[in-house]
């Protein structure tokens, strides 16, 4: 038996003894960890990064199983540990070899990391025997995971069968209760219902209903093969809503492993703190954009070939250095800012937003127009360091160059500013992009041009905005009955009508956007704080019916 001890460095903590590991006794090993468990456990609570453990396959061809999970977590900054399943022999022309790993070394895998490292989510994926999945839920009952996200991989792209008809009954009975979403393509969710055919849409709502009786929170039934000449429609069910998720296909031969990197980055978003909803559109996003950067590279010969996870890397794109992604709730009290109104008031742009959320804004865009591009982007740094502190979105009004520069988290733009579907290319999947509308056309072409809400007014007439077409209420109504975004409503709005906008009645009006209300007063943080609470007394009343 050989043994060592070691001294780590650690920014946290200036000097660790290391545990002295055995290399060929597992329980002296296994001791030393729980000796030294709660010293290390306090060094993982103070430098957390989210953590998912994957329970897989592996993928000799890397594109799909372990393999994939490893690469989305990855790409999503989001540290991955693993349990293996079996070991395929596969590659881009279909499945070539299983090789079963024994339940109990699945248990010892699972044991090993989760006795000692802190996962936040569990993943599934390749659970290819009755036993394994027995001793996953017995195993995940004796740890406290946030979440679990169950891909219920029954066969390969290709066809070949990964997990027979045999695991259904521990599916059924123990796994998909435990779980907080199971996410089947079509084919897996026939086989949960006993093989019924789903081949419309509507097939897929009352599939997703009928899994969420063997008691998941949530069902994402993946509608990827739907015929061709049909959009990409996945529907979610959270056992009272249906959400929608519809997007032009992506015309490549590389879709291998698209299921386990959806599951994978779910479990990331997941492991980051987002809620559902959020983690899903992220991962679609994320699953979308990667698909799109990789939908020409050649890997293989066979008929589906894998995608680039790391495009990120490539690409460059900025990754969201704010700690969790954008919600709906963000846009209640939108303050818009104004450089003529501050400066005849003698602020900073910088001070003008810190008084703003003082004042209980939450979100901040900077619309510079006359800012040279210099003087915008420090502007935009320096308000971004308080954004950051009070954990508010920031967001820059037409200028994506601005918004790269200052690593601002999203833009807003215009009917005649550059397309949301170019901004999104140059941005990235994980920035705030907001898109103005006045009609249920433009709304719809926001969607799919991949925004994350929409502007909507003028819905009284303004002096800030030259010319600008007041839509009115109804007109607000309108566009926001059309759109499958959340919307802010602009224009016109204060104290004195904030609440005539918001009781319109359509959920998916999130909040008003608010300029000269705020910024051409005297003092922000008094006119923010009388907003919010009109805003605050609305909420509380709609929640109350
Ligand atoms: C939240 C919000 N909604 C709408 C607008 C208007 O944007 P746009 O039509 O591009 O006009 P300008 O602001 O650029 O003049 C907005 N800025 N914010
Ligand atoms: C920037 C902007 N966009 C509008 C639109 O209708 O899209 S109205 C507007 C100005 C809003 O300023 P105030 O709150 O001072 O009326
Ligand atoms: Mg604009």
């Amino acid at each position: 038996m050989a043994s060592f001890s070691c001294t780590l460095f650690h920014p946290l903590y200036s000097k660790i003894r290391c545990v002295s590991v055995s290399s060929s006794s597992r329980g002296l090993a296994i001791a030393a960890m729980s000796n030294n468990g709660a010293r290390y456990q306090n060094l993982e609570e103070k430098s957390k990064i989210p953590h998912v453990l994957s329970v897989a396959g592996s993928d000799s061809g890397g594109g799909a199983g372990i393999q994939a999970d490893l690469k989305t977590c990855g790409a999503r900054g989001v540290y991955c540990s693993t349990v293996i399943t079996a070991v395929t022999a596969q590659n881009t022309v279909g499945v070539q070899g299983v090789n079963l790993v024994p339940e109990e070394f699945v248990e010892e895998q699972l044991r090993s990391v989760l006795a000692d490292m802190q996962v936040d989510v569990v993943k599934t994926g390749m659970l290819p025997s009755i036993g394994v999945v027995k001793v996953l839920c017995r195993v995940l009952k004796e740890y406290k995971v946030q979440a679990l996200v169950v891909d219920p991989v029954m066969a390969s792209t290709s066809g070949d069968v990964l997990a027979n008809s045999s695991i259904l009954a521990g599916l059924w009975e123990e796994l998909l209760p435990m779980a907080d979403i199971v996410t089947p393509n079509l084919k897996e969710a026939s086989a949960l219902l006993g093989g019924v055919k789903l081949t419309t849409v509507a097939d897929m709502h009352s599939a997703a209903k009928s899994i969420h009786n063997f008691g998941p929170r949530h069902v994402l039934v993946k509608g990827g093969d739907l015929p061709a000449s049909l959009d990409a429609v996945d529907i979610l069910f959270d056992g009272i809503s249906f959400h929608e998720f519809r997007a032009s296909r992506i015309q490549t031969r590389n879709t291998h492993g698209t299921g386990c990197s959806l599951a994978s980055c779910i479990a990331a978003e997941l492991a980051k703190g987002s809620p559902m909803l959020q983690a899903v559109q992220v991962a679609k996003r994320y699953v979308e954009t990667a698909l799109n950067y990789s939908k020409d590279i050649v890997i293989g010969s066979g008929p589906q070939g894998p995608f680039d996870h790391l495009l990120n890397l490539k690409h460059n794109f900025p990754s969201s250095s704010r700690r969790r992604g954008f919600s709906p709730d963000d846009l209640l009290l939108y303050a818009v800012t104004d450089s003529g109104m501050n400066k005849r008031w003698g602020r900073s742009i910088p001070d003008a937003v810190k008084a703003a959320i003082e004042g209980g804004a939450t979100i901040i865009q900077l619309r510079e127009k006359e800012a040279d591009t210099r003087e915008f982007v420090e502007l935009a740094k320096a308000s971004l360091e308080i954004c950051r502190f009070h954990g508010v979105p920031l967001l820059i009004n037409d200028r994506v160059d601005v918004a790269l520069a200052s690593d601002a988290d999203g833009v807003h733009v215009g009917q005649s500013d550059m397309s949301p579907h170019v901004v999104r290319s140059l941005l990235g999947p994980d920035k705030i992009i907001g898109v103005s509308c006045k009609t249920p056309e433009q709304a719809v072409q926001a969607w799919s041009d991949t925004a994350d809400y929409i502007g909507s007014g003028g819905v009284f007439p303004t002096s800030t905005k030259a010319n600008n077409k007041t839509i009115g209420l109804d007109g607000l109504k309108t566009v926001c009955l059309a759109s499958k975004l959340p919307v802010v409503a602009i224009g016109g709005i204060g104290i004195a009508n904030a609440g005539s906008v918001m009781e319109i009645g359509v959920p998916n009006l999130k909040g008003v956007a608010v300029v000269s209300a705020l910024f051409d007063r005297e003092c922000v943080t008094t006119e923010t704080r009388k907003l919010r609470s009109v805003l605050t007394d609305v909420l509380s009343t709609q929640a109350s019916k």
